[in-house]
């Protein structure tokens, strides 16, 4: 995976939004250290409110930044559900293999993303510390045909041991990159020519939007 991290003094051309689901402890402030920070902690403690963090890669000779949003699985420490879907272009649905109910609650997270976020958001299932496999609770099968069923991306992780974290996200990058830029192209024709790449699509944030690279914000509820 060569000519994949950013140039920096380049100017970005996307910033694509993607939001973390999933039961509290299945691993997304994790897969987000992982990709990135590559970083990893055993004992992390649950998030309160939201936050997000960015990276900055090259896909189709284009620079764009993944603002990941990451925020409590648990219902108590939940910021406001609509403000935090909002904009978002992808979305990763994440449980964890060896935690049977965290994948029986995947519906539920589902149906929550689909009355908040864009139709056309692109949406990844995230089967989380698949090093615990002695300890599985979910087969690969199972999950790939709910995926099949909603029409989802999916892919097993583990954080803990950086196995498809990378992929993961770059699969779900470059399926919204291919979204935008297809409605960017409708959206030109549909405008006679006009300059505006970004007309129809307002799943985009602008590109000029400075965001600085670990930011934390909103909270909480007790
Ligand atoms: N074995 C293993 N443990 C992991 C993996 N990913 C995360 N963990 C552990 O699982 C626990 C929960 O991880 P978090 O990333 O905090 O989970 P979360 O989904 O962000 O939890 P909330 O913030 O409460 O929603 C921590 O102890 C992590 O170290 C993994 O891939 N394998």
């Amino acid at each position: 995976m060569s000519n994949y991290h950013g140039d920096f003094s380049q100017k970005i051309d996307y910033v694509f939004k993607i939001v973390l689901i999933g039961d509290s402890a299945v691993g997304k402030s994790q897969l987000l250290a992982r990709f990135s920070r590559n970083e990893f902690s055993l004992d992390s403690k649950a998030t309160i409110g939201v936050e997000f963090q960015t990276k900055t890669l090259v896909i189709d000779h284009k620079n764009v930044k993944a603002q990941i949003w990451d925020t409590a699985g648990q219902e108590r420490y939940r910021a406001v559900t609509s403000a935090y879907y909002r904009g978002a272009v992808g979305a990763m649905l994440v449980y964890d293999i060896s935690k049977r109910q965290s994948f029986d609650h995947i519906a539920r997270w589902l149906e929550e993303l689909r009355g908040h976020a864009d139709n056309n958001i692109v949406i990844m299932l995230i089967g989380n510390k698949s090093d615990l496999d002695s300890q599985r609770e979910v087969s690969t099968e199972d999950a790939k045909e709910f995926a099949e069923r909603e029409g989802l991306f999916f892919m097993e992780t583990s954080a803990l041991e950086a196995t498809n974290v990378e992929p993961a996200f770059l699969t779900i990058l470059t399926e919204i990159y291919r979204t935008v830029t297809k409605k960017s192209l409708v959206a030109n024709e549909e405008s006679e020519g006009s300059a505006s790449l970004l007309k129809g699509t307002d799943i985009v944030v602008p590109s000029q939007e400075v965001v600085s690279e670990r930011s934390k914000f909103g909270c909480c509820s007790s």
